[in-house]
């Protein structure tokens, strides 16, 4: 076997306990093909040192728009609408191929760097983002993100074949790594007429849809006025809820909104860092947790958090979600290590999210000597409220490593930072 050995750490096991192993990891497979104590060393091959660190499964970004890192504070402070409308909408409209391209390659470093294996992204020149993500090693689930609002009828319908176009085009790119979804933009971006016509299609053929949804409370009257019905009753009514459709945000969902989402089996990505600077709300996590929801983790795109750490991201899922409950027991860290895992990877359909014999070798080594997280009385803990991104050591996705000692093995860091230095300072040009 050529196998792949990372050795003399602790590993997170998939109901969170904790015990000192050995993994050993299948390349040609990439899957994980044993774990268990001083292992190690009956296998021939590479071995990556896991010693006073921690083995976990990758975190799982489950709602981004990569390519935004190149937005990375030029707007901020602003609510949702304004911020779209005014600044973020206008730039994006000067937005070129080898922007996309370099935008997404800068995100997909600081990811690995930051110990996720795989993200959902929606955005434009979707062929480039999943040329970046081949060539990272990652792993994502990919969609066109469609608008019809303010567009003729012949560009929205454009638009929407588009997004089933790449989701078709695209799906097992990569060998398999690359997955692909519908993505209509909103239920008020987009137009009733092509919601459920596209949604008809895509369910026919089997293509997930993921969609931002009940995001703010601008959002959500428009739908109640116009149809006398909560945004998710009418996202149902259009067929757009299924097991394997997620829906990102969900602030203001209400309880039988949340009960409708567990009966569909549709999962729920939180993206507590952006509905906090967006000041869009707080999300009813808890509840969701509670009705038996999928609940996944996601940064939404860099202008709107500023980073895509999603060790930060679940940090202030288990903070926020203790104010909103007005709960300290709510989102304990394990929820919250969860959600940012298996939570997220259940949620968009990919592999990963758990270190168990056969499953995915998407796993990370997180490093616990610094003194932040000194003493360790619990790594769980740790892992939800003390650890950053910058504390993961190795990143390794589909057997593969992508980060070794801190450095990014796939992608030539260097470069892709000067590459989207150069893109973005030519970008807001264009776009003034
Ligand atoms: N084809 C569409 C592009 C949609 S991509 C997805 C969009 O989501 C936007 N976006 C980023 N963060 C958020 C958010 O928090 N809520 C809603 N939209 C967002 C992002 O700027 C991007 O324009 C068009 O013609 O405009
Ligand atoms: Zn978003």
């Amino acid at each position: 076997m050529n196998a792949l050995c990372i050795a003399g750490g602790r590993v997170l096991r998939p109901d969170c306990s904790v015990e000192a192993a050995d993994v050993v990891v299948d390349r040609d497979t990439g899957n994980v093909h044993d774990v268990g104590e001083e292992i190690a060393a009956e296998y021939d091959g590479e071995t990556l040192d896991a010693a006073g660190g921690v083995v976990m499964p990758g975190l799982v970004n489950a709602h981004t728009h990569a390519a935004m890192t190149l937005l990375r504070g030029y707007a901020d402070d602003k609510p949702l609408g304004s911020w779209l409308r005014e600044d973020i909408w206008p730039a994006e409209a000067a937005l070129e191929p080898e922007d996309v391209r370099a935008g997404t390659e800068l995100g997909i470093v600081e990811m690995i760097r930051s110990g996720t294996t795989a993200f959902a992204d929606m955005y434009f020149e979707v062929p480039e983002v999943a040329a970046a993500v081949e060539e990272s090693g990652m792993r994502a689930r990919l969609g066109h993100g469609v608008v019809t609002v303010a567009k003729d009828d012949e560009d929205a319908a454009e638009d929407v074949e588009e997004s089933l176009r790449v989701a078709r085009e695209f799906d097992g790119a990569a060998d398999g790594r690359v997955r692909t979804a519908f993505m209509p933009h909103s239920l008020t971006t987009v137009g009733e007429e092509f919601l459920r016509e596209a949604t008809a299609t895509a369910r026919e053929e089997g293509i997930p849809l993921h969609f931002h949804a009940n995001e703010t409370t601008d959002e959500v009257s428009p739908i109640v006025d116009d149809y006398e019905k909560r945004p998710l009753s009418y996202a149902d009514d259009l067929g757009m809820l299924s097991e394997q459709d997620f829906v990102a945000h969900g602030v203001h969902t209400d309880a039988e909104e949340i009960e409708l989402l567990a009966a569909r089996g549709t999962s729920v990505i939180h993206c507590p860092a952006s509905n906090t600077k967006l000041a869009s709300g707080i999300a009813p996590v808890q509840q969701m947790l509670d009705a038996g929801v999928t609940v996944g983790i996601g940064t939404d795109g860099a202008a709107s958090n500023n980073d895509l750490d999603v060790f930060d991201e679940l940090r202030d899922a288990a903070m926020i979600g203790k104010l909103g409950a007005d709960d300290a027991a709510a989102v304990p860290a394990a929820a919250a290590v969860t959600a940012a895992t298996a939570g997220s990877a259940d949620a968009i359909g990919l592999p990963g999210g758990r270190i168990k014999v056969g499953g995915a070798a998407d796993l990370i080594v997180v490093d616990f000597d610094a003194p932040h997280l000194a003493p360790a009385h619990d790594v769980v803990s740790h892992l939800a409220y003390a650890v950053r991104g910058s504390d993961v050591r190795h990143t390794v996705c589909d057997g593969r490593v992508l980060m070794e000692d801190r450095e990014v093995q796939t992608l030539d860091e260097e470069r892709v930072v000067e590459t989207a230095r150069e893109r973005a300072a030519s970008l807001v040009e264009r776009a003034e």
